[in-house]
């Protein structure tokens, strides 16, 4: 297998994928769009940090390409959507470089209030600017941290550290969870006029960008400083200017920039601007951190099959995989029934695991049905990593129950689906410990073995009608080795579940739904 290192990767994370047998690795950075366009059909895994743009362009040009690994956080250089469609799984190592990065935002901090990079050019250009340089004290004053993630809180806890008083805004975060760690919640608004400081550590989303605009500012004290070591954009950068010219922002402490490596930015030429090059994870530690554990999980999944910190796809460890794949392969086979037996667009798939499956992670084995129900329409494109975008496409609603009570089945996976048509059931579940069984169609309780070539039968109850099937299909040579008939009471009709060992022609089908009493011939095929 192939894989690409194509930014600034420590050594240590290259050596460890270089020791892998399996891998043949190259590192090439600084490559442009073109050049890494022409010669990524080549490789397995992509390994990235900032700088490597994964456009849709490049996914398309991806023909092997199995996993982007980003060794850090931010994934908005990754077009995750992209990457989802054609099964590309991306991931990122969201722990490494948070200490790091919330100790830049504190960094900057402490260098806005004491003016340590204008001082310093000062002294070096000869200069003794001792009343230029009055600094203001960081004790007892409010600092609003915007976003209480990973990197948020850690900086709330340093800077309680330093006796600041933090206040946050994260909608996504109860307050009380908040509260619990001594950091008052507030409203944006709140934050914005109370806050002597105000540093942002969201990701950047449609919601986010230019969460610090011009009506922002106008809220804001006289004085504030502003710290961005999130990204560029979620502070407007044209608005913040506008706001130091204002005097409404005393100074502001960039770490990232809308457009990097940013170009004629006038905020760059403003004295009450301090500025670092993308610099919050660049610190030996993190650099080591975020470098190993990219290495690591490129390692598990293409050696292994684990995922871990993948974006768009369920993390599942080797163990708990181990103890899923029946449940998996079960989920899957249910899922490709029902659209093998409903007619229609699928609106709503409606899932409950019962019993003891109730208490594993049951995402994967979602997935694992929507992989099922999908296939036998779109064909082996579909992976579990594409499954919830092509699903989202469709439309298709997909909500999941659990119950922890069975009756008759110590697990039991459960599935109804609606289309625009009809809607049907299935359930299943498993005999002795690994062998998937399906056990219920609508009302139709059976045990069928969920492989080979199937076929579903409705007819009306006459004497005569299952002898006359077995007749036609023994005709056209083909053998019935599994038969279950059972009565479907609200259809006032029968139900007769064979399978056969070689598949059934169409033609045999029509011969079959043309039979007197049978009403419904549909073959499955797993
Ligand atoms: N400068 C650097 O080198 C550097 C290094 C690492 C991370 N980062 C960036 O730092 C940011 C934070 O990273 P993290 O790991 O703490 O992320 P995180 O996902 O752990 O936390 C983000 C927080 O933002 C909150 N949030 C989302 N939308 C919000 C909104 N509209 N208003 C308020 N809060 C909102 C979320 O609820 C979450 O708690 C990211 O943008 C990341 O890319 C930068
Ligand atoms: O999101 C991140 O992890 C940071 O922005 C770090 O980016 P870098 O790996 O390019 O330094």
């Amino acid at each position: 297998m192939k894989i690409l290192v194509s930014d600034n990767l420590a050594e240590s994370g290259v050596e460890k994928l270089r020791k892998v047998q399996q891998f043949e690795v190259d590192v090439k950075t600084g490559l442009t769009p073109d050049e890494l366009r022409g010669i990524i059909k080549d490789y397995d895994g992509l390994v990235i940090r900032s700088a490597t743009k994964v456009t849709r362009d490049i996914i398309d040009a991806a023909d092997n390409l199995k996993v982007v690994a980003r060794a850090g956080i931010g994934l908005d250089n990754v077009d995750v959507e992209a990457a989802s469609k054609r099964g590309i799984v991306v991931m990122n190592t969201p722990e490494g470089n948070i200490v790091t990065t919330a100790e830049h935002a504190i960094a900057m901090i402490l260098a806005l209030s004491r003016s340590i990079p204008q001082a310093t050019n000062s002294i070096k250009s000869g200069k003794w600017e001792k009343k230029r340089f009055m600094g203001r004290e960081v004790f007892n004053k409010v600092l609003g941290i915007i976003g209480m993630g990973r990197i948020g809180r850690i900086v709330a806890d340093r800077a309680k550290g330093l006796k600041m008083n933090v206040i946050a805004f994260d909608p996504y975060i109860s307050s009380e969870v908040l509260e619990s760690s001594g950091i008052e919640a507030v409203a944006l608004d709140d934050l914005l006029t109370r806050s002597d400081y105000i540093t942002v550590h969201t990701p950047m989303t449609p919601e986010t960008r230019d969460i610090l605009n011009a009506k922002a500012f106008k809220k804001m004290k006289e004085g504030v400083f502003v710290i961005n070591c999130a990204r560029g954009g979620i502070v407007n950068e044209q608005d913040l200017h506008d706001a130091i010219r204002a005097g409404i922002v005393a100074g502001a402490a960039l770490d990232v920039f809308a457009q990097e490596p940013p170009k004629d930015n006038p905020l760059l030429a403003l004295d009450s601007v301090i500025a670092t090059p993308h610099l919050g994870a660049s610190t030996d530690e993190a650099q080591e951190n975020v470098a190993i554990a990219v290495a690591d999980q490129v390692i598990d999944f293409l050696v292994r099959g684990t995922i871990r910190n993948a974006v768009n796809a369920p993390n599942i460890d080797g163990a708990v995989l181990a103890r899923l794949r029946p449940y998996l392969k079960l989920s899957e086979k249910l899922g490709s029934v029902l659209t093998q037996i409903t007619r229609g667009a699928i609106q709503k798939v409606s899932i409950e695991y019962i019993g003891e499956v109730a208490s594993m992670e049951t995402q994967p084995l979602t997935y694992s049905i929507l992989k099922g129900m999908l296939t036998p329409i779109m064909g082996d494109m579909v992976n579990f990593v594409n499954v919830p975008v092509l699903a989202r496409e469709r439309n298709i609603k997909v909500t999941e129950s659990v119950r922890s009570e069975a009756e008759d089945f110590t697990n039991l996976i459960g599935i109804h689906v609606k289309t625009s048509e009809e809607e049907n059931l299935v359930a299943g579940s498993f005999f002795g410990k690994k062998d998937p069984r399906m056990v219920r169609i609508n009302d139709f309780r059976l045990e069928a073995a969920l492989e080979g070539h199937l076929l579903l039968i409705y007819n009306i109850d006459t004497p005569g009608t299952i002898g006359a099937i077995g007749t036609c299909l023994g005709k056209h040579h083909i053998n019935i080795s599994m038969m279950d008939v059972g009565q479907v009471l609200e259809r006032g009709q029968n139900i007769i579940f064979l399978r056969t060992d070689t598949p059934v022609p169409g033609h045999v089908k029509e011969e079959l739904l043309a039979m007197d009493n049978v009403n419904v011939v549909q073959a499955i095929e797993l």
